[in-house]
């Protein structure tokens, strides 16, 4: 190594015990058993859902629980305590309201904090000690270190542990420590966070989700098809901001446009409310527990069909400037009879229903008034000036990518593009053809620079952020059409119907797997593909284990609108030393359900995979890194203070 550089870290490290504690330290590290990783996919939206299998880690808490206390405890006081840690100030409130005097108070006070020590002790057991301070309540890290290093064999020492706890009591401090400790160990349960795509779109709070993953202590992200969108609005993609409002009013969620991120709807509203009527095809879909008066519901019928249009006519101009999209069979305005109403598709005519072109010129259908380009030019000005939507967009640009390898699996929210015969499908950009891995990374690039750019409205990088979201060979969106207009327009559900990329069916075979893996430059003995995006139809009997165990399908339907698909709510999978873990969730109705019954909503756990011996850091990406620390370490010390 040059010495240059071991002279500057010589400055960190200026004596040779220095050197020897690190390398010590980070020896140590790396025997430790590896931490939980926890993945999930597919959220939607779904806030409330998702902070419970975030506050239960996937049933790992009730486990620790279980494990620790399963002989004092009986089954009801285990579920009680467990509440108590996924929702502490909440738990305490009602808990409390049940005693009758100090005394009985106190004593309980007393001993949940010695049964939180115990299962921070517990839970921390396979983290440094330095690791575990970051993780505990500031005000109270010595407090805590004192409790969790005392030990029973002093007399002495009971005493002073004692002391402390009724201390903490008596100066009023004890619901604030039980809720610290109840989210340290929260904490501890799961070391890191992946979320395999799709937070947003379809459910109502999305923007919650994300102020939750930008607090976390550790997380990153594989984009979903509707991540991308959120990302291509914001980047300057006109089309991609008219889905995502056209979604937003599909499900009754403009409040995420305008209350959560303070875009102005007005503008959209008034031309809504000057070109068109009620529409039974753009009803926003709702949630039994939604309730709208008739006049908003026809507000937002009227707004959902001024953007549709709006989406429709903006796609036309791409679709004819990329001829390599491949997407001319979607110019469907050009192909539709206006004085007959009805449209022909791949020869075959049909009927439209619900029709709702008041603002189209049939000799240029894809031409926008001037009121529709003032008010998507208006709404893209009130996008990129939204503070808020721009620190969400740029922390999923910073923790995003398109696929991740990590830990020697590969995670992607959609598909690998390939064809029937299972050969990684090529894409032709710009005159030059690209597939499998080299793809992605000509999709990622496009991203990364229609991001960088947002002035730019119409290059190739923003028409491909577009194309990610519904071209044949994005990644993402893995169908061979987005049958949009036939849903709203076509009564014949064949029309509906979106091809699937060969990917789905062949990914149920090991030896594609294996050559996916390959491709990404994997062991495929090792490693497992984490895919998002399908709902995995556990109701019609569908294993979200494919492929002998080297794929895991983990979307569930955490989306409520999915449940009735998919019979469950939502897949999560854990990954820790002993191997792989497929959780089940059933359906969350709410926190207070919990609360009060202690129903947990979590069901089966399944395993994937069994390591053979228990996996520790050393064999895991941070290992590689830790063991490149020790190596230039190691170098330090003999160039600097071993000679
Ligand atoms: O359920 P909706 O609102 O009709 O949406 C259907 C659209 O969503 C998509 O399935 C994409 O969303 P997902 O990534 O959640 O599957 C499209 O393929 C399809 O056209
Ligand atoms: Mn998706």
């Amino acid at each position: 190594m040059n010495t240059k550089y071991l002279d500057l870290l010589a400055q960190k490290y200026n004596s040779e015990e220095k050197v020897v504690t690190e390398i010590i330290n980070l020896e140590a590290i790396l025997n430790l058993p590896k931490g939980t990783e926890h993945f999930v996919s597919d959220l939607h939206g779904e806030y409330k859902a998702f902070q419970h299998v975030l506050r239960n880690g996937s049933g790992k808490v009730k486990e620790k629980i279980s494990d620790l206390f399963a002989k004092e405890l009986s089954e009801e006081e285990i579920t009680e305590f467990a509440t108590l840690v996924y929702y502490p100030e909440e738990k305490l409130q009602l808990i409390k309201s049940n005693f009758n005097s100090t005394q009985e108070l106190n004593q309980w006070y007393t001993e949940m904090i010695e049964r939180m020590i115990k299962l921070i002790s517990y839970a921390s057991s396979k983290y440094t000690r330095s690791k575990l301070r970051k993780a505990l309540p500031e005000q109270f890290v010595y407090i805590i270190e004192e409790l969790l290093y005392k030990t029973d064999e002093f007399t002495n020492k009971k005493e002073y542990y004692t002391k402390i706890v009724q201390e903490i009591i008596s100066l009023g401090q004890a619901d604030k420590l039980i809720i610290g400790l109840s989210y340290t160990t929260q904490r501890l349960v799961v070391d890191h966070l992946h979320v395999v795509g799709d937070i947003y779109d379809r459910g109502p709070e999305p923007d919650k989700i994300m102020e939750t993953l930008i607090n976390y202590h550790s997380v990153d992200i594989q984009w979903g098809n509707h991540d991308v969108l959120w990302l291509g609005a914001f980047a300057g993609s006109k089309v991609c901001l008219a889905n995502i409002i056209r979604i937003c009013a599909r499900y009754n969620n403009l409040g995420i446009i305008e209350d959560a991120y303070g875009i102005n709807l007005r503008p959209l509203l008034n031309l809504a409310e000057k070109y068109y009527d009620d529409n039974t095809a753009f009803r926003p879909k709702k949630q039994p527990e939604e309730k709208l008066s008739d006049y908003e519901e026809w507000q937002i019928t009227k707004i959902h069909q001024a953007i549709t249009m709006i989406q429709f006519k903006l796609e036309s101009p791409i679709i004819k400037r990329r001829p390599y999209f491949n997407m001319s069979d979607r110019l469907l305005l050009d192909k539709v009879d206006y004085d007959k109403n009805e449209v022909t598709i791949q020869g075959e005519t049909h009927p439209i229903e619900n029709p709702c072109f008041a603002t189209v010129n049939p000799e240029h259908p894809e031409e926008l008034l001037d009121e529709e380009a003032e008010v998507i030019d208006r709404l893209l000005f009130s996008v990129q000036h939204s503070e808020k939507l721009a620190r969400h967009m740029k922390f999923l640009m910073k923790k995003g990518s398109l696929y991740l390898k990590y830990n020697s699996n590969l995670l992607i929210h959609g598909c690998i593009p390939l064809d029937e015969d299972g050969n990684m499908e090529s894409m032709e950009v710009e005159g030059k053809s690209y597939k499998g891995r080299e793809l992605f990374d000509v999709f990622e690039r496009n991203l990364l620079h229609a991001f960088a750019h947002p002035e730019e409205t119409d290059d190739l990088a923003t028409d491909m952020v577009w194309y990610l979201w519904t071209g044949e060979s994005s990644s993402l969106f893995g169908k061979r059409a987005m049958t949009t207009f036939e849903r709203y327009f076509i009564k014949d559900k064949k029309t509906h119907k979106e091809q699937k990329n060969p990917y789905y069916h062949l990914r149920e075979q090991e030896d594609i797997c294996r050559k996916i893996l390959e491709e990404f430059d994997m062991d495929p003995d090792q490693g497992h593909i984490i895919n998002g995006h399908t709902p995995v139809k556990e109701i019609e009997g569908e294993n979200p284990i494919k492929a002998n165990g080297k794929m895991i399908v983990i979307d569930g339907g955490f989306s409520k609108a999915y449940q009735p698909t998919t019979g469950i709510a939502g897949y999560t999978l854990l990954y820790n030393s002993y191997g792989m873990q497929l959780v089940a969730h059933k359906h969350f109705n709410s926190k207070e359900e919990i609360l009060q019954n202690g129903m947990d909503v979590l069901s089966v756990k399944r395993l994937v995979d069994k390591e053979l011996e228990r996996k520790k850091v050393r064999e895991t990406n941070i290992g590689e890194e830790l063991l490149q620390q020790v190596s230039i370490l190691n170098d330090l010390l003999e160039y600097r203070y071993l000679k």
